[in-house]
């Protein structure tokens, strides 16, 4: 059995061994290929990190990623000291009780009550938004620019709320949306939102960097134990190696995972400024580097790219429209849809029906990537505008700022199949647990009744541009676009 000391003699670049929940384990050779990036691990170097490690690892990440020889054995627990710094930034507990849940009546009061409960650490990675925050803004302020067009008389004493999303029937239009490392703000993390998804059957589109394992997810998914049940979509970003890429895709189909979701906005992560000035400030007041929950800035230290100048960040900035064929044929047509998520443009989304996907995720990353891009319910008109066909061969679901049932109503009249909803359901889980996210869906479905009725349809499939007014946003869209010259400046 090794001893505390042993390990704290390797706390180098040169030789780097971490003890996580009693084990040793060398990392200097993981050191660049950590998603993180090595200052995150450097700071653990020789010490116990499994306070860091554990919120945001799902289990079998070390098995999974370190080679056996790698592995060092026990470490005697009596020899090790507890860590030094452990920064109230790191913690995952929950200083303070939120109000009763009964008293959330919308997303908003969820939000509130995260907003007052989880810990800072959390709070600064779920809210985060790129650069001038412009592209999160735009995401809320254009819901509201689109009005609706409400008929009477029409007999809704029943309405039905069901729809397919990327293939799998739903209770709700609404799909839980990727977002990674829940268990920061609670210990059951994303089997939160499994369970949400499996109680009352939305599709949950896991993330990749899902702080809980994706075969657990998908169990819990699967059956809620009252015979109801889910379904669980992949979220993937390409790592740079196809080795990798092929491992992921098999284990999404391993996993029984009925979709595959290609995230392509993300070449190098946004600039978030929230997360970061957390990190700096928890490293001004505890005097230790406090890594982002997950930004660019981390990889600052990775070794140089022996290629040259490409982004040292843990997605492949190489990633291309002839890269996404071979995703294509490594995920074939029998295990499911294969979707883009990010897409921004109408140009994208043709290309991308050219490059037989199967359906299109409009999403600017809820503003956490590129400053300044349009939103979803845009993207979607400028679609409409410049090349509709699209939407005829492909299914589209979109986010992005969506945070009532009338939103969601909005995106399924402008022809969405799915709209998928990102923050709120991280609020719900952090404040309230699992409950928080069966009220969530509860709130949305709730709200997209009540609305169906006001409006006067009585299944989603009545939806359609002359339910809402959408001329305000229309004015702000491109006149022309040189890939699309025959195209009439009418929608
Ligand atoms: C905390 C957080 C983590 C996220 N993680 C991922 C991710 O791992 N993969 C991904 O494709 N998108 C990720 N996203 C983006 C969401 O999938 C989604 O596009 C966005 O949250 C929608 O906007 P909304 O938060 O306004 O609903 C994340 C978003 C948040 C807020």
């Amino acid at each position: 059995m090794l001893t505390g000391d042993e390990v704290g003699q390797h706390n180098s670049r040169d030789s780097c061994w971490v003890i996580i929940r009693g084990n040793a384990y060398d990392v200097t050779n993981f050191l660049d290929k950590h998603p993180g990036g090595p200052r995150s691990i450097l700071r653990w170097a020789g010490k116990d990190a499994t306070e860091e490690y554990e919120p945001i690892h799902p289990a079998g990440t070390i098995e999974k990623h370190l080679p056996i020889e790698c592995h060092l054995g026990l470490v005697n627990p009596s020899t090790v000291s507890a860590p030094a710094q452990n920064t109230s930034a790191s913690s995952t507990q929950d200083p303070a009780k939120p109000p009763p849940l009964s008293l959330c009546l919308n997303l908003h009061d969820i939000e509130h009550a995260a907003s007052k409960t989880v810990s800072k650490r959390a709070w600064a990675y779920f809210h985060s938004a790129a650069d001038s925050l412009a592209s999160e803004r735009t995401n809320a302020a254009d819901w509201a620019k689109i009005s609706f067009r409400p008929r009477i008389l029409r007999n809704v004493a029943r309405v039905s709320t069901r729809r397919r999303i990327l293939g799998q029937a739903a209770s709700l239009p609404v799909m839980i949306a990727p977002a990674a490392l829940a268990r920061l703000a609670h210990p059951d993390g994303e089997l939160c939102l499994a369970r949400g998804a499996a109680r009352y059957n939305v599709p949950y589109c896991a993330s990749a960097y899902s702080s809980v394992a994706h075969g657990e997810l998908a169990a819990c998914v699967a059956a809620d134990g009252q015979g109801r049940g889910g379904k669980l979509f992949f979220q993937m970003y390409v790592p740079r190696a196809r080795d990798e890429a092929a491992a992921m895709i098999a284990g999404a189909r391993d996993n029984g995972c009925a979709a595959l979701v290609v995230t392509v906005d993300t070449p190098v992560v946004g600039r978030r400024e929230e997360d970061e000035r957390h990190s700096l400030e928890a490293e001004l007041e505890s005097g230790v580097y406090v890594p982002p929950a997950y930004a660019q800035r981390d990889m600052a230290d990775a070794a140089p790219d022996p290629e040259g100048s490409e982004p040292r960040g843990p997605h492949s900035a190489a990633l291309d429209w002839e890269e996404l064929k071979w995703i294509r044929k490594q995920w074939g047509t029998q295990s499911g849809p294969l979707a883009l998520k990010g897409i921004q443009t109408a140009e994208d989304a043709k290309l991308a029906m050219e490059a037989g996907v199967d359906a299109i995720y409009l999403s600017n990353h809820g503003g956490r990537q590129a400053d300044h891009a349009p939103s979803a319910a845009r993207t979607m008109l400028e679609i409409r505008k410049f090349c509709p066909e699209v939407l005829e061969r492909m299914e589209v679901v979109l986010d992005g700022g969506v945070r009532r049932g009338a939103d969601v109503l909005k995106a399924v009249a402008l022809g969405a199949s799915g709209v998928a909803l990102g923050r709120p359901f991280m609020y719900a889980l952090g404040a309230y647990g699992t409950e928080g996210v069966f009220r969530a869906i509860e709130i949305l479905r709730d709200e997209i009744e009540n609305q169906m009725r006001l409006i006067g349809v009585t299944s989603l499939d009545q939806l359609n541009l002359e339910s809402i007014n959408t001329t305000i946003l229309e004015q702000e869209l491109p006149r022309s676009l040189s890939a699309f010259p025959r195209v009439s400046s009418k929608l």
